[in-house]
């Protein structure tokens, strides 16, 4: 794409997006721009990801088509209204921002089409799930938006009302595989096996777990019927699991996490 891309914001997630995109080929390297405040950031992306970098939000954002919010929800408001007088009608803005509406940002930014992404760390390795929301006027940059976040995972379109939603489920979601893949490495410690034998069994298994599901279309539970011998040790693994609570705390869990973004602000 011949246009430019800044990325507000060059933390946690600003980081994967970038270092996703630097090895797709949707933008050259030289036209995208990270700014943020924290140089501790900015020089871990010049070093290893090769952007342009910049501390000037004002200079970063000019003449580019493409600005992708990532700061953190209390930073939001901070950040828009240092730009909204500098911004031209032209430019989009994707917001990663969680718990902010269209609307919200809208009220700044009023003669700006806004589009709302909710990637995740996968991208980093082009594995994002990305769920994506826009208003009914913004077709054409939905398209482009789709476009670009595909090079970087997968995509999904959505209606805003689930953007929570889609931030529990798909991006805290990394958070939540990572914590039972923990658990399964330090079951297989207790095993026997040394930490980094039983964290490479346990990874290869998860990515053929997924795969197995993602692949095949099949629903979980049709996979692990397939592992689950008669009266064999997968069955009494299982069902011990869920004595304990497995899916239920999963699901509780997941619902904490629902009620609690409702309040961030
Ligand atoms: N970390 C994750 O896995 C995900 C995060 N999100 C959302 O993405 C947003 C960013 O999250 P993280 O990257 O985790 O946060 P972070 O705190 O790691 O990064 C935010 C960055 O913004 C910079 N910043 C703050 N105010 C600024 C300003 N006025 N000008 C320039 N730079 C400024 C900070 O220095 C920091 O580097 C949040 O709204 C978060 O809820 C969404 C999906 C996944
Ligand atoms: O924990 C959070 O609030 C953000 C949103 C999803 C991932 N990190």
């Amino acid at each position: 794409m011949q246009e430019q891309l800044t990325i507000i914001g060059g933390g946690n997630l600003g980081k994967s997006i970038i270092s996703g995109l630097v090895s797709s080929d949707i933008f050259n390297t030289s036209d995208i721009t990270v700014v943020d405040k924290s140089f501790y950031n900015l020089s871990y992306v010049k070093d290893n990801l090769g952007v342009n970098i910049s501390q000037d939000i004002i200079t970063a954002i000019e003449n580019v088509k493409w600005v992708i919010l990532c700061v953190q929800p209390r930073q939001l408001e901070g950040v828009l209204n240092e730009i909204k007088d500098k911004v031209t009608k032209d430019q989009v803005f994707i917001s990663t921002v969680t718990g902010t509406s269209i609307e919200e940002i809208n009220q700044l930014l009023p003669d700006n089409k806004v589009i709302r992404v909710m990637p995740n760390t996968g991208a980093a390795k082009k594995l994002s799930m990305t769920c994506i929301s826009a208003g009914k006027d913004v077709k054409e940059e939905l398209a482009i938006v789709e476009e670009i976040f595909k090079t970087i995972g997968e995509t999904l379109v959505i209606e805003e009302r689930l953007m929570q939603a889609a931030t529990v489920l798909g991006a805290s979601g990394i958070a939540f595989f990572l914590r039972f893949l923990r658990a399964m490495i330090q079951g297989g410690i207790q095993m026997g096996f040394h930490p980094h034998e039983a964290q490479i069994i346990a990874v290869q298994t998860a990515i053929g777990a997924a795969t197995l599901v993602a692949e095949n279309g099949t629903h979980p539970e049709r996979e692990i019927d397939k592992v689950t011998t008669p009266q064999g040790c997968t069955i009494e693994g299982l069902n011990e699991m869920e004595h304990q609570g497995l899916s239920s705390s999963v699901i509780k869990g997941v619902m904490a996490s629902y009620e609690k973004i409702n309040t961030i602000k």
